[in-house]
């Protein structure tokens, strides 16, 4: 599958939206990817996660243990994606602002790749990392859907992108006049 593809289901989903947008990494944003909206169709969501695990076949030599989602995000591209690695899915959410493996016990060297719906500047995937290796395990790669990056970022893992699609993003108090106009909103789960 092809990043025009993938914006295709985006866009059919009416996930592609336009306004002034605060990201998690605090960053603004005049798109805001809303993948709920692409997630919230079953049939679309496996046409994206199926073609997601067949690139981390080719691209993850040897076992893997877990595919693991970064709530709240990458609760459901995870599920869906181990669905078609044949691996179980497991998650971790936020306790007081860190996540936390809070519902599962994973044996110390377990193989997980991190399944993220979109990848902005990385940090919810590095944060992701630094939870699972206090545990012991062993991060062998990380992969979401749409890299909003394009490959700029890195996670210090291997990350597979169904998809790298470059938007612009910037920091507050460097705003381009248009998007200063706009009243910004907040759509992600981080702080709230
Ligand atoms: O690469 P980054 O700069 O970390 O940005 C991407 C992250 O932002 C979103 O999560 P968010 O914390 O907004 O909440 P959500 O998972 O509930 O949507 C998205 O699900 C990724 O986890
Ligand atoms: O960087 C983010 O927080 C982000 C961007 C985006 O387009 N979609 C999303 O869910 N999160
Ligand atoms: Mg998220």
């Amino acid at each position: 599958m092809n990043t025009d593809e993938v914006l295709g289901i985006f866009r059919e989903a009416g996930a592609v939206l336009e306004g002034h947008f605060i990201l998690t990494s605090g960053l603004r944003s005049p798109v805001f990817l809303q993948k709920a909206r692409v997630f919230m169709h079953a049939d679309k969501t496996e046409r994206l996660c199926k073609a997601l695990a067949e690139k981390i076949r080719a691209g993850v030599p040897g076992k893997i243990d877990y595919v693991v989602g970064p709530a709240i995000g990458g609760l459901i591209p995870a599920y869906e994606t181990s669905r078609h690695l044949g691996v179980p899915a497991i998650w971790v959410e936020r306790e007081g602002g860190e996540f936390r493996l809070r519902r599962f016990e994973i044996a110390r060297g377990a193989r997980v790749v991190i399944v993220e719906d979109i990848v902005t500047t990385g940090l919810s995937i590095r944060e992701t990392i630094e939870c699972l290796r206090e545990l012991g395990a062993e991060v062998v790669a990380a992969a979401c859907i749409i890299d909003r990056s394009a490959g700029k970022t890195h996670v210090g893992v291997p990350l597979i992108a169904l998809a790298e699609y470059e938007v612009p993003a910037y920091p507050a108090d460097r705003l381009p006049p248009e998007l200063a106009a706009i009243p910004a909103v907040k759509p992600g789960s981080r702080n709230i």
